[in-house]
């Protein structure tokens, strides 16, 4: 499993970059189009300004690209927390993506429902051709979760392909997330992580003993493939570092 270690994050954003564009390519030569699963939380953003620059927006043939979301927040869709709405004021308003390439949680229903209605708008999308998604994004919370599969959530233990509602009993707030099986189809999986603060989340997921319910982000090996990008900071902790 290749983990790329960049300097800085400016560096690991750019090489991110340049691979989403590299796998774009790839899959609408090979299938006419390419699907990716959004990340949420603040790490992606400057990962969507950066593919939306005049650096990158006329490497993708953007018309081609479907979106959908690796986890979401149980807020509406205007609200400063969603996920939705960090990805379209950083890339998908900037690049005039159109809203039928654009499949978000309709976080107006109950967590359950919602969690239903997007595992059946994924049936629909993906129909007869298997739920795999071009590319997952990921990132890695400090507390080793990703998406929004949380360390010792009943979620972990799911074993089919779909969207769940996931409970946070610290915060009291509901989640909707991607299954680890459905992450796991995918073609490709990649983590961006940077910053001291994850540090140790990364040291533990990729140098810890096995062990999915504290460290959550074990859980994700896809039949595809699995980079990790991270910078110096975020991989302080790991032995070749
Ligand atoms: O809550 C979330 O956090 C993780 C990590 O996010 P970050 O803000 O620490 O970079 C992210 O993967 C997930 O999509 C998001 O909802």
């Amino acid at each position: 499993m290749p983990v790329h270690i960049h300097p800085t994050a400016d560096e690991a954003l750019h090489h991110l970059a340049r691979y989403f564009c590299e796998l774009a390519g790839q899959a609408i030569a090979a299938r006419g189009r390419f699907v990716v699963a959004l990340s949420g939380g603040s790490s992606p953003r400057k990962l969507y300004e950066l593919l939306a620059s005049t650096a990158f927006r006329d490497s993708v043939s953007w018309g081609q690209v479907y979106f959908f979301f690796g986890d979401e927040r149980h807020v509406p869709h205007t609200d400063a927390e969603s996920n939705y709405l960090m990805a379209k004021t950083a890339l998908l308003a900037p690049l005039g993506i159109l809203p039928e390439q654009v499949f978000a949680v309709d976080t107006s229903l109950p967590p359950a429902a919602a969690a239903q209605a997007y595992t059946r708008s994924l049936e629909q999308f993906f129909s007869g051709d298997g739920t795999q998604f071009d590319l997952v994004l990921l990132g890695l919370g400090d507390d080793a979760h990703t998406a929004s599969l949380f360390p010792h959530t009943p979620v972990l233990q799911e074993t089919q392909a779909g969207a769940r509602e996931v409970f946070l009993a610290d915060k009291q707030v509901y989640r909707i997330t991607l299954t680890a099986p459905l992450l796991n189809q995918a073609r490709a999986v990649v983590f961006l992580v940077y910053g001291a603060g994850k540090s140790t989340a990364v040291e533990r997921v990729l140098n810890g003993a096995h062990d999915p319910a504290r460290f959550p982000a074990q859980l994700i090996a896809p039949v595809g493939e699995l980079h990790w990008f991270l910078d110096e900071a975020a991989a302080s902790l790991l032995p070749d570092a």
